[in-house]
């Protein structure tokens, strides 16, 4: 497939285009809600039981009836008989009559006969002397409970209670299908009792990176060997843009093993992401395995000229494969896994997960917005070194507060470091050369 297109240079828009069209949103499935942190839910969730289930105090205090508080200052406390202790998760309650009251924790249920709390802080906590700051550990005071209480100042009907259904009644809709789910909506869903939640999963991306070269970090350099930085760089992308990532060690420049590296992890991968093997040379392993399947494509952009795209059709090849036997049963659907191949320099491959792979990932997801936050932002510097007809990505330190941006290193697609302190995209259009300093220009946001 590589050969078809070899000569025809793609715009950015063009490759990002003929990716994302042909992905689509992966299958819902049922999770447990911490697997589900992240992704879009399906479906829209109605809360079963009021929240609160039952009126209960928003205080640790005293469950008193109103009247019998009415009038209580400093001088004239309200002196009520306390008749038992009611701690959150208590199911059998004690009754509030004339004159009483029970000692109440905070989210415990507001017992028969009480109508409010007093916080504790307005009684003397039944020592007998000013008001005092807390109760005493019931573990360590078993005997605090009962007695009298001292109340300094009145309540009315409902102060310091939370009705029930306060928050969300039930038969209400607690969240509509497309809400992403962050720690709030995972709040939301245990506390109306849901277990698992029907969502778009995150894609599995695995990340195989290539090269002969490469050593993983913590192994010693031998002569003419580099760390491979690349897997480890767009594994955490890939999870940062919402996938779940799976970082496969560095295959060697040899296209029967990347080959079956590829196929070996098929089975986790709703995606694949290679690094390295796509350009002209002799041992450009990416290029040489998946050539059938995978369009090798030249783009009009800096860094990221060499780029592929396709699918890997499991079923497809091992069908072919096995001509002998036929049977009347239809085949299984193969299996089409997308895969990109991103170019091996360590910019190279950065920027073009930006652009093509993290847009791609969303894709699957099913989440908004597909594409990072692009704003205008005056360059500090000038830019003389954008080619003609390519679309330049520069790293740059952007100011939100200034609205400036700062050219950051050069554009070397080696440069690592300059990478790591950049945290935003220059975009120098097809049509431009240059850009003088002071002038306005497109920033994509990094962070
Ligand atoms: N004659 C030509 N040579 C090159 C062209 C061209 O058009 N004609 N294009 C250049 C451009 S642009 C790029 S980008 C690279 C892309 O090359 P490959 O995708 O085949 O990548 P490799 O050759 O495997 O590696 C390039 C570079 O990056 C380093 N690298 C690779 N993988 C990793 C990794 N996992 N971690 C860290 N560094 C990595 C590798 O050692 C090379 O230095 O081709 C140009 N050549
Ligand atoms: O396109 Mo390469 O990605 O310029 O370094």
């Amino acid at each position: 497939m590589s050969s078809g297109t070899a000569d025809r240079v793609w715009s950015v828009s063009e490759h990002l285009d003929n990716i994302l069209r042909q992905l689509k949103p992966l299958e819902p499935i049922e999770l447990q809600l911490l697997d589900a942190q992240g992704c879009v839910l399906v479906e829209d969730v109605m809360v079963p039981v009021a929240l609160p289930p039952f009126e209960n105090s928003s205080m640790d205090g005293y469950a008193v009836r109103t009247t019998d508080t009415q009038g209580a200052d400093a001088s004239h406390p309200a002196v009520l008989t306390v008749i038992g202790d009611v701690a959150a998760g208590s199911g059998e309650l004690p009754t509030v009559g004339p004159g009483q009251t029970a000692r109440i924790m905070t989210g415990a249920p507001l017992p028969p006969g009480a109508e409010a709390v007093v916080p504790v802080e307005w009684t003397d906590g039944g020592t007998g002397g000013a008001p005092v700051v807390g109760m005493p550990a019931a573990s360590r005071s078993p005997d605090a409970v009962g007695g009298e209480v001292r109340v300094y100042r009145p309540v009315g009907r409902g102060d310091h209670v939370r009705a029930r259904g306060s928050d969300v009644a039930a038969g209400e809709l607690a969240l509509s299908a497309g809400t992403v789910l962050g720690p709030p909506q995972i709040a939301l869903l245990a506390a109306v009792g849901r277990a698992t939640v029907r969502v778009r999963p995150r894609p599995r991306v695995v990340v195989v990176s290539t090269g002969s070269e490469l050593v993983p970090p913590g192994e010693e350099l031998g002569p003419g060997r580099i760390h491979d930085s690349n897997s480890y760089m767009l594994t955490a992308a890939a999870r940062e843009a919402g996938a779940q990532s799976y970082r496969v060690g560095a295959v060697a420049d040899d296209a029967e093993t990347f080959r079956a590296t590829v196929e070996d992890q098929l089975i986790r991968a709703d995606l694949v992401v290679t690094s390295g093997g796509v350009s002209v040379g002799a041992y450009d392993v990416v290029k040489e395995a998946l050539g059938e399947e995978i369009d090798f494509r030249k783009l009009a952009m800096q860094p990221g000229k060499p780029q592929g795209f396709g699918f890997i059709d499991v079923g497809a090849r091992a069908e072919a494969e096995d001509d002998g036997e036929r049977t009347e049963a239809a085949p299984p659907e193969p299996e089409r896994t997308p895969l990109i191949a991103l170019p091996g320099n360590p910019v190279s491959a950065y920027v073009s997960f930006e652009v093509f792979v993290r847009p791609a990932i969303r894709t699957l997801m099913g989440v908004e917005p597909v594409f990072r936050t692009t704003v205008r932002a005056v360059c500090e510097g000038e830019l003389t070194s954008s080619p003609k007809g390519r679309r330049q990505f520069l790293r740059g330190r952007h100011d939100p507060s200034s609205g400036r941006v700062t050219p950051v290193g050069g554009a070397g697609s080696h440069l690592v470091k300059a990478l790591a302190h950049a945290n935003a995209l220059i975009v120098v259009p097809e049509d431009t050369t240059e850009v003088a300093a002071g002038s306005e220009v497109d920033v994509v946001l990094l962070d």
